[in-house]
């Protein structure tokens, strides 16, 4: 799992060894025996990608309590070509680590991932009300710079780096919610479009065409009418200027799925840019069910029956 002799495929995540993104990557079969990338940050496992250094990156893009990573839907949203091949679940929780010999009460500056830190405000407040934090590219990284520099006292960590490293456990399950998860996507520029299984997912980023009265509902009546779930819609900001938006949203199916597809037509004529990320296996692997009123052959049916009156058929 580290140095790369030429043939072997090279997976990105964000290192090092210890992150749950890491974690992440463990849960992909076809990494077994590739070469893994550890790097600092999004960008940089997207730029593998695009550069093709390695053949899939693996990103956080959602975590059930701070919400959608906007770095990453920013990122898959301005580089074309990538696509998302699957999806992986990772349970989070944090520990308060320290240098050995520190005690909670000597704690002035915590090193913290950004997405991390957001996730243990209530601890954080409570109990090191007048604390500054330190950004830190991961939550591995934020431990180990205890080790090489002065900046921080503690680090918020993974369960398990004391284990790695000579550090000290100040206080274990820092997080808000002790049920939070991280969504990680498996992005892929090379690897093809993963087979429809019956439980996908679809990832889409939309825009609107303007913003007259209604277009957002305009937009959703796609997917409604088709009878098309949507389990994700957030929405980022373009950037060019204040109040527009672009949408980020996950729809229940694959793309091979006739009323998928269908919607994404309508989208595609609605909108003046639609991106399509991907379509990939849930990674509950819950299958979705779909009413028999948008099922494939109702689809189908109605194309043949249309083909029918442009060649001339008589109606049956
Ligand atoms: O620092 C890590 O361990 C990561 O894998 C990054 C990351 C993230 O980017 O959201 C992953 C999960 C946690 O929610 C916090 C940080």
């Amino acid at each position: 799992m580290s140095a790369a002799p030429d043939a072997t495929p090279v997976y990105s995540y964000l290192g090092p060894v210890g992150t749950f993104t890491w974690e992440a990557l463990r849960q992909v079969p076809e990494a077994e025996g590739a070469a893994w990338r550890g790097v600092s940050n999004v960008g940089e496992a997207l730029d593998d990608v695009m550069s093709g250094r390695s053949v899939a990156a693996m990103i956080a893009i959602e975590n059930s309590v701070e919400g959608g990573v906007s770095a990453t839907q920013d990122a898959l949203a301005t580089i074309p070509g990538l696509r998302i091949i699957g999806e992986y679940l990772v349970p989070v929780s944090f520990v308060l680590v320290g240098r050995p010999g520190t005690a909670l009460a000597d704690v002035r500056v915590i090193a913290a991932h950004p997405v991390a830190y957001a996730q243990c405000r209530r601890f954080l407040e409570s109990q090191l009300p007048t604390h500054g934090h330190v950004p830190a590219a991961s939550n591995v990284a934020a431990a180990t710079s205890l080790l090489s520099s002065e900046l921080a006292e503690a680090a918020i960590a993974p369960p398990g780096i004391t284990d790695h490293h000579p550090l000290q456990l100040l206080a274990e399950n820092i997080g808000d919610n002790p049920n939070a998860v991280t969504r990680f996507v498996l992005v892929s520029r090379t690897l093809g479009l993963p087979e429809r299984t019956g439980a996908d997912k679809t990832s889409i980023i939309v825009e609107l065409p303007d913003d007259a009265p209604g277009r957002l509902l305009e937009m959703l009546e796609q997917f409604a009418t088709r009878g098309v779930n949507m389990s994700l819609l957030e929405s980022r900001p373009i950037g060019d200027a204040l109040g527009r938006y672009r949408f980020v949203i996950d729809l229940d199916g694959h793309v091979h799925d006739e009323r998928v597809a269908d919607a994404l037509l309508g989208l595609k004529r609605f909108s003046p840019a639609v991106m399509f990320l991907g379509s990939y296996p849930r990674a509950d692997r819950q299958q979705i069910e779909v009413v028999s009123q948008y099922g494939d052959d109702v689809f189908t049916d109605a194309r043949d029956w249309l083909r029918g009156i442009l060649s001339g058929e008589p109606e049956a």
